[in-house]
């Protein structure tokens, strides 16, 4: 899928950022890209190819339930055709990103992932002590028909002290610095399905 970097979608996305810092767009993906995903994280986890999620990062990895129950497993290129055409998005928004606020993204780290009804994740930033390069978070959902009544938001939490929440509705994107957001996920009445990717600058040398 390729779509231009002056897509108006991008730009909206890239004004945002420059702004508020974050963005919600409810409507970013058509539909039959959105179910071929889901599809694919479903296949995945039908594969047990989706592993309990850990925090931290090296060895001091720990898989902690109550802080984080989720399932998840990397897509990286060449492993199903949807996720090509969703990495192909992303690397125009990449260059849109670099281009209108020279932030310097080198590259994607993405991955599915799979709360089962229930499973939550803590607050927290998407950023580890020892490294800074998670620069901006994008995540996007997968879930066909989210009812409101069904929980699992993204909770930001927003520097003027407020909250935003974003429903995990099935071709929907929230994006934020990731530095400056601390975020949860609330738990859900059923099974979550989402994207969540990181753009990554290159790690500041230690010297
Ligand atoms: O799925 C979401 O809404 C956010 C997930 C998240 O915060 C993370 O994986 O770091
Ligand atoms: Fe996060």
């Amino acid at each position: 899928m390729h779509i231009s970097p002056d897509h108006p979608l991008l730009l909206r996305i890239v004004d945002d950022l420059a702004g508020p810092g974050w963005s919600e767009q409810s409507i970013f993906l058509p539909a039959e890209l959105t179910e071929a995903l889901a599809e694919a994280c479903r296949a995945r986890a039908a594969a047990g190819e989706l592993t309990p999620a850990a925090i931290g990062r090296g060895d001091r990895q720990l898989v902690q339930e109550g802080v984080r129950g989720d399932y998840t497993a990397w897509l990286e290129p060449g492993q199903c055709a949807p996720g090509d055409a969703w990495l192909a998005l992303m690397e125009s928004l990449r260059q849109t990103l670099n281009r209108e606020l020279f932030l310097g993204l080198e590259e994607l780290e993405c991955h599915f992932a799979l709360y089962p009804p229930g499973a939550c994740y803590q607050r927290h930033l998407d950023r580890f002590r020892d490294d800074d390069s998670r620069t901006v978070t994008v995540v996007l959902y997968l879930n066909e028909a989210w009812q409101p009544d069904e929980g699992g938001e993204l909770r930001l939490y927003l520097p003027n002290g407020r909250v935003h929440d974003v429903m995990p509705q099935g071709g929907s994107l929230a994006c934020f610095m990731s530095a400056d957001f601390p975020h949860e996920v609330l738990p859900a009445t059923r099974e979550r399905l989402s994207l969540t990717g990181w753009f990554r600058r290159r790690a500041d040398s230690p010297l």
